[in-house]
């Protein structure tokens, strides 16, 4: 076992440490896939999983991590857990439920981090545990006030079955309404953050409220190429980028590697989803150089920025979080 003292920290408000790299796992949930990725990964030193209710995977990575515990390769503490309550389940009777079933699925009585996933509640599908889409394909919306769903995430935060609390895709105007309204602030955002769309803003606005900085997508989610408007280097996703490209040959490190790194030097907790072994193992080794001045800033020069997750099936939603989006949608 490689054990993970390389990856370095940050402490969030809350006094707790949020390794600033982890494993995410959206798309991740073919039983024997998932099982043997994740082995993988935490053999090799990763210690922080990411998941989320509607990722349909939280079973999985429990009975993974059981595993290990059974082994003594690990105990629960060596490792840091973040899932996400749905939109479906925010009113304050659902949110205890949902995270209990979370707790027996993940095979633990506490998450390390507990998000919020959206912040657009909607209707649950009465069939299945998801999302119910109308006709249309777009979520119908269920008036809950983040108020009430945060008040219900500070209780479990001082029952102690979840340690840490935030939120995920929420703007600055949502978070600060939290924070005006909180007991106990956000201690994490989480939401898409990568060279194509660096968050500079968002990131500074966090800073200066002591909320640590979760980038998903950390890639550019390559396979999300469809997102983009076409591009000046042929191949579209960022990884390919001839900046990209050529600051990975300075250092002999791949491209993912170069972009990883860029966030981690921000102090962005990255969690870079892979299935496959040898990108498991090549994600994860990172920590032995640095990245100089002009390669960041060669790296942040990329155009264009742009949104790979405009969670478009949300736009009517009187809480959907993009302006950008709308804006963009109203000069068309
Ligand atoms: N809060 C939210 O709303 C959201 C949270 N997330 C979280 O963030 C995580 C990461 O985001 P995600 O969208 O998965 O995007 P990523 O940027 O992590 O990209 C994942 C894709 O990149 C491929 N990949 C991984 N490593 C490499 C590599 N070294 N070289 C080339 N390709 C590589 C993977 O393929 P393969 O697996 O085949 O190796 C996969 O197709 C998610 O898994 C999830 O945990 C994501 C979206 C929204
Ligand atoms: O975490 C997530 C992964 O991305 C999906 C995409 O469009 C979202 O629904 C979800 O929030």
């Amino acid at each position: 076992m490689v054990l993970p003292k390389e990856i370095p920290t940050v402490k969030m408000s809350n006094g707790i440490e949020l390794p600033l790299f982890g494993y995410g796992t959206w798309q991740a949930k073919d039983e024997q896939e998932l099982e043997k990725s994740l082995t993988v990964a935490l053999e090799n030193g990763y210690r922080l999983i990411d998941t989320a209710f509607v990722y349909g995977n939280e079973e999985i990575i429990g009975k993974t991590l059981q595993k290990f515990y059974d082994s003594g390769k690990l105990q629960r503490s060596d490792v840091f857990v973040t899932t996400k309550l749905p939109p479906f389940f925010h009113r304050n009777d659902d949110v205890e439920k949902c995270l209990n079933e979370q707790l027996k699925a993940l095979k633990t009585d506490y998450i390390d981090l507990y998000l919020i996933h959206s912040p657009c509640p909607c209707k649950k599908d009465p069939e299945k545990p998801m999302f119910y889409f109308d006709a249309n394909g777009m979520i119908v919306e269920e008036a809950v006030d983040h108020l009430e769903t945060w008040k219900a995430m500070e209780n479990l935060n001082k029952a102690g079955k979840v340690r840490s609390i935030g939120l995920s895709n929420f703007n600055k105007e949502q978070i600060q309404r939290i924070c005006d309204n909180a007991e106990i602030p956000p201690d994490n955002l989480q939401v898409e953050c990568h060279i194509l769309f660096p968050q500079n803003e968002l990131f500074d606005f966090c800073k200066s409220k002591g909320i640590s900085f979760t980038a998903y997508a950390p890639l550019g989610s390559p396979s999300r190429q469809n997102f983009l408007p076409n591009t000046e280097w042929p191949e579209g996703d960022v990884l390919h980028h001839p900046n990209v490209m050529e600051i990975s040959k300075k250092y002999g490190k791949t491209p993912a590697q170069i972009l990883l790194r860029q966030l981690i030097q921000r102090g962005i907790s990255a969690i870079p989803k892979s299935v496959t072994p040898s990108r498991i193992i090549e994600n994860i080794n990172i920590f032995d150089f640095e990245l100089d001045f002009n390669d960041i800033k060669a790296l942040e020069d990329i155009r264009p920025h742009v949104r790979l997750f405009p969670m478009k099936f949300r736009i009517q939603h009187s809480q959907y979080p993009y302006k950008d989006v709308l804006e963009a949608e109203k000069n068309k």
